[in-house]
């Protein structure tokens, strides 16, 4: 079958791990001063993009955010733009698993005209169960943002799965509203990486 072939081109899961960790300590992580969305200065800055939007980086995610995904879960949802390529990614990989999960992207505001609506996507049943996913987590804003808008429209939303928590309290904060946090990555462990002398793993394709 051509989706069970695609799918043993990929690798395990501890390999995708440490070949995604690869490529977010070198291509996502950068050291210098950098304002925060919540607009704290930090030394350490990580931008998922250039990964999540890489074809070889897009696999490694959405094969392991997808092995986190509730089994339940009718679709995955994510706030404009981190989570666009995030969605996107893992609703496909599902359907080369056999399963189906529909994409879900959260406006950051209604659109103003048309539908006026804040979800785009095929909108499940309501009351269906929806994993929310995200590229980093700082403060936790963003996340409980588009819980809340999800809620809203009648959907639950229980589980929030990020590719880097940058362990600034936004786990905390999250947990505090009744959510649970899976984080693929923490910062440190990227930190570490990139600071790795022996760390030999290179980012090919
Ligand atoms: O946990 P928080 O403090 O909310 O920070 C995390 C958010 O910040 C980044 O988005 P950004 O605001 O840079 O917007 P963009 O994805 O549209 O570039 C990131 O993609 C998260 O959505």
């Amino acid at each position: 079958m051509v989706s069970q072939f695609l799918f043993d081109l990929c690798p395990g899961n501890s390999d995708r791990r440490s070949l995604l960790l690869a490529q977010l300590s070198q291509v996502a992580y950068r050291y210098g001063q950098f304002t925060l969305s919540s607009g704290r200065v930090s030394h350490h800055y990580v931008n998922c993009k250039p990964v999540s939007l890489s074809s070889n980086g897009l696999v490694l995610i959405s094969n392991l955010m997808l092995e986190e995904v509730e089994n339940e879960a009718a679709a995955v949802a994510g706030l404009t733009l981190g989570a666009d390529p995030l969605v996107s990614g893992v609703a496909q990989a599902a359907f080369l698993r056999g399963r189906r999960l529909d994409a879900l992207i959260v406006r950051k505001s209604p659109k103003g005209h048309g539908s006026c609506s804040s979800l785009e996507g095929p909108l499940p049943r309501l009351g269906s169960r929806v994993t929310l996913l995200e590229d980093v987590v700082t403060t936790g804003t963003s996340s409980l943002k588009a819980t809340r808008e999800l809620r809203n429209a009648g959907y639950i939303v229980e589980r929030i799965i990020t590719i880097v928590d940058r362990e600034e309290g936004g786990k905390a904060n999250i947990e505090e509203q009744g959510l649970e946090l899976v984080s693929l990555f923490s910062l440190s462990e990227i930190i570490t990486e990139a600071q790795n002398p022996r760390s030999s793993l290179k980012v090919t394709w």
